[in-house]
């Protein structure tokens, strides 16, 4: 059987250009007023591209390169109002693994470049990979 427990290695395809660059004034998810952004694609990256169009909505993964990894409590959305609680049961950049979920809408597909709305990711985050909403995402 596959060892499970070693080290991965993730090759980022791209990176976000924003105008955020402040994480304690980002947005903390992308329905709260985050900018639209582009997601910047490696050159080796643009025949995977290929079928997204504007319009499409799709979920960005993205690594949160500047969060903590040693961080496995919280209090959600760092109000000291909410009572603390395990990472996982969060959306916390603070996490072992800091991926971030986004699902955004495409407003532009133009070369190795797409425009999403409402992208609360600081301008640099890498990108890890981008795949399309389906409809049973939310559940039954
Ligand atoms: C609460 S997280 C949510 C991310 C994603 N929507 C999710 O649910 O996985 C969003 C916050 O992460 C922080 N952030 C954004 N880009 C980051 C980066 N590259 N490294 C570390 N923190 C980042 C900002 O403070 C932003 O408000």
């Amino acid at each position: 059987m596959e060892n499970i427990r070693g080290d991965l290695t993730l090759t980022p395809v791209g990176h976000v250009s924003s105008p955020l660059s402040d994480r304690a004034a980002a947005p903390k998810q992308g329905t709260e007023g985050a900018p639209d952004a582009w997601l910047v694609f490696e050159p080796a990256y643009h025949a995977a591209l290929e079928g997204l169009r504007a319009g499409d909505r799709v979920i960005v993964l993205t690594w949160l390169h500047l969060a903590s990894r040693d961080v496995l409590r919280t209090r959600p959305r760092d109000d000291p109002a909410n009572p603390e609680t395990g990472v996982f049961a969060t959306r916390s950049p603070a996490r072992p693994n800091p991926i971030g979920l986004h699902p955004v809408e495409i407003l532009q597909v133009t070369g190795r470049r797409v425009r999403v709305r409402g992208l609360e990711a600081l301008d640099g985050t890498p990108v890890l990979d981008v795949k399309p909403v389906l409809a049973g995402d939310t559940g039954p």
